[in-house]
């Protein structure tokens, strides 16, 4: 993706959702982009795939796939690469699944629109298949049942076979564990894991949650009012945050260590109102460390690392030294 941009134009202004936004995922790989709600992660993976309302406009960028800019192709070239080479998985499989029909059927439809060919019992063949390797018991039984009679983490791997059902090259995942409980998150976190070690399936995992970016991915994208604040291999980003949003979301998030008393520390304020972002740093308003110049000018991404880089003025150069916590490196 390189510098995309989209607006949502509503009766109160322009909503500047996404505002420039670049980051590269390549084969086999697992990105996380975490960020507070509003930040812009959904848009951002919308605009990839033009799954976006009709009051979005996509206004600058690009967003390059196998050669081809996704966000030039017509909706008819869209939807065959949806669903074969590039899918998604949301938060509420509900949302997603027809409640009057069986699960097994639905997930059939999506290899019969991409494969013709493929007589009715191989197609059902390779639902079992999938049902399967998502852990769905007794899958034969379960292909036959609706959305409503199963669970849902059940629904969730229902929804995760419907995403893998054509081999994906890419998957896109928004929030898909959020609303289920820890033993079924670590089980879908493991799933996604297997998937990427036996198809090498690239995965971009939005997530408000460091805690399962920590687990699953390689890289993390750190998203706020729009923008990428900061970006680093997943090891880097926690011996070295460098963004003092990202100091506040690893504040924020429970310690993995169990015995450990907990102390959140959540970040004051709230996130900025996007039909008038601020011209300087989003984040300066809520930040402990701000300068005058936070408010009035935005800092570019700088390399602070390998693979890694932050926008933020405590990075300047000229930057003071007292009362910075990235001085030292
Ligand atoms: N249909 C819409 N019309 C106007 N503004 C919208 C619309 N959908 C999203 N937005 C705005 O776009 C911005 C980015 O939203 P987005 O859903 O990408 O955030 P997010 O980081 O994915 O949050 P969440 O974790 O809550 O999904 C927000 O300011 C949101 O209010």
């Amino acid at each position: 993706m390189e510098n995309l941009k989209t607006s949502f134009m509503t009766s109160n202004g322009e909503v500047q959702a996404v505002r420039g936004v670049s980051f590269e995922v390549r084969r086999g790989e697992i990105v996380g982009i975490v960020g507070e709600s509003g930040s812009g992660k959904s848009i951002t993976n919308m605009t990839l795939l033009k799954l976006l309302p009709d009051t979005a406009v996509i206004k600058d960028g690009r967003a390059m796939f196998q050669g081809q800019d996704l966000t030039k192709l017509s909706m008819k070239e869209l939807r065959k690469i949806r669903g074969e080479k590039i899918a998604m998985i949301f938060q509420d499989p509900m949302s997603s699944l027809n409640p009057l029909i069986p699960v097994g059927e639905q997930v059939a439809e999506i290899i019969r629109i991409h494969h013709s060919d493929r007589s009715r019992e191989a197609v059902k063949q390779e639902v079992l298949k999938r049902f399967a390797e998502v852990r769905i018991p007794e899958p034969e039984k379960r292909y036959h049942a609706y959305p409503h009679e199963f669970s849902g983490g059940m629904r969730q791997r229902v929804m995760i076979a419907m995403a893998l059902a054509n081999n994906p090259e890419l998957l896109i995942a928004d929030e898909p564990t959020t609303a289920l409980d820890v033993t079924i998150q670590d089980q879908i976190i493991r799933q996604m894991r297997e998937l990427k070690e036996q198809h090498g399936t690239s995965i971009i995992f939005i997530t408000h949650d460091l805690g399962v970016i920590a687990e699953l991915c390689e890289k993390v994208e750190v998203m706020y009012g729009g923008l990428i604040m900061e970006e680093a291999p997943i090891d880097e980003l926690f011996e070295h945050p460098s963004h003092p949003y990202t100091l506040g979301l690893l504040e924020s998030m429970p310690s993995i260590q169990q015995d450990k008393a907990e102390r959140l520390i959540p970040i004051p304020g709230s996130p900025p109102d996007m039909t008038n972002p601020p011209a300087g740093c989003p984040f300066a308003p809520r930040c402990r460390y701000a300068r005058k110049i936070c408010a009035a000018e935005l800092p570019e991404l700088q390399p602070v690392g390998e693979g890694h880089s932050a926008r933020c003025w405590l990075l300047d150069p000229e930057a003071p030294a007292e009362q910075n916590p990235f001085k030292k490196r």
